[in-house]
């Protein structure tokens, strides 16, 4: 048996039902990830990655369809067993940091740990051993304003890594980033992912990130099709 850590099986998102503004987002879409493996996914601007990641990040529920973390169903799960399974188990990176801007990098990190239960002073000094795992050791008492773009985006990977997720969601993680410093991120992002053995999967624009990663998934027309490798 594989080591399932995310599925979505026959999944739909109709936004609007029934009126003039109805679209059909997710049709039907199946992917499933399993610990250790890193997926791409790839789709055009507007095709419902986002839409796709929130709905396996268990921020939205489909219309049709079965999402599953680990070997869990979801979708009858109540919104308060939801949210536990969301901060223990998942991790996210956006686009756009989203750090809190009066904390400081170890405090933004030591934050959803704390939220798990974790004292301040347990939680602030694991901050401190993740942002050194992402290159950023002795920064932690730097607010995000005195970093640049690719330590903001390192730090808010040590932080969707702060409660040792077995999935990592990434939506366009490094899209914000210049080409060296975007593929500095990446290449840390892969060696955390690796190191922890989570599973990961990471909305792209970019098909050389992509093409490091295990598999391509691809959305199209909401659906997901396995893509050829491209190298
Ligand atoms: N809450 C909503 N209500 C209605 N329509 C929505 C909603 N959220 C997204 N959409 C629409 O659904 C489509 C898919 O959006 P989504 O953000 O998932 O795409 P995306 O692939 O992530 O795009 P991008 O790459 O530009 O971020 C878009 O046409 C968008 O306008």
């Amino acid at each position: 048996m594989n080591d399932q850590v995310l599925k979505l099986e026959n999944v739909s998102r109709i936004y609007a039902p029934g009126t003039a503004r109805e679209l059909q987002v997710l049709d039907q879409a199946s992917l499933s990830v399993n610990a250790g493996e890193m997926v791409a996914l790839m789709a055009p601007s507007g095709a419902g990655k986002s839409t796709l990641l929130h709905i396996a990040g268990l921020l939205d529920r489909p219309d049709d369809g079965e999402v599953w973390l680990g070997w869990v169903a979801m979708n009858g799960r109540s919104e308060r067993q939801r949210t536990a399974a969301r901060r223990s188990e998942i991790g996210f990176v956006y686009q756009f940091h989203h750090l809190l801007p009066e904390f400081t990098a170890a405090e933004n990190v030591a934050l959803p740990q704390m939220a798990e239960g974790r004292s301040r002073s347990e939680a602030l000094t694991r901050a401190e051993a993740l942002l050194a795992e992402v290159g950023l050791a002795a920064r932690g008492d730097h607010r995000p304003a005195q970093m640049s773009g690719g330590e903001q985006q390192r730090v808010a990977l040590a932080r969707a890594l702060a409660n040792r997720p077995s999935l990592l969601l990434a939506d366009e993680p490094t899209g914000n980033l210049d080409p060296a410093t975007a593929d500095q991120v990446f290449e840390v992002m892969m060696r955390v992912v690796r190191d922890s053995d989570s599973a990961a999967l990471i909305a792209t624009h970019n098909p050389e990130l992509a093409a490091r990663m295990d598999r391509i998934i691809r959305l199209d027309q909401g659906r997901i099709t396995e893509a050829p490798r491209l190298v």
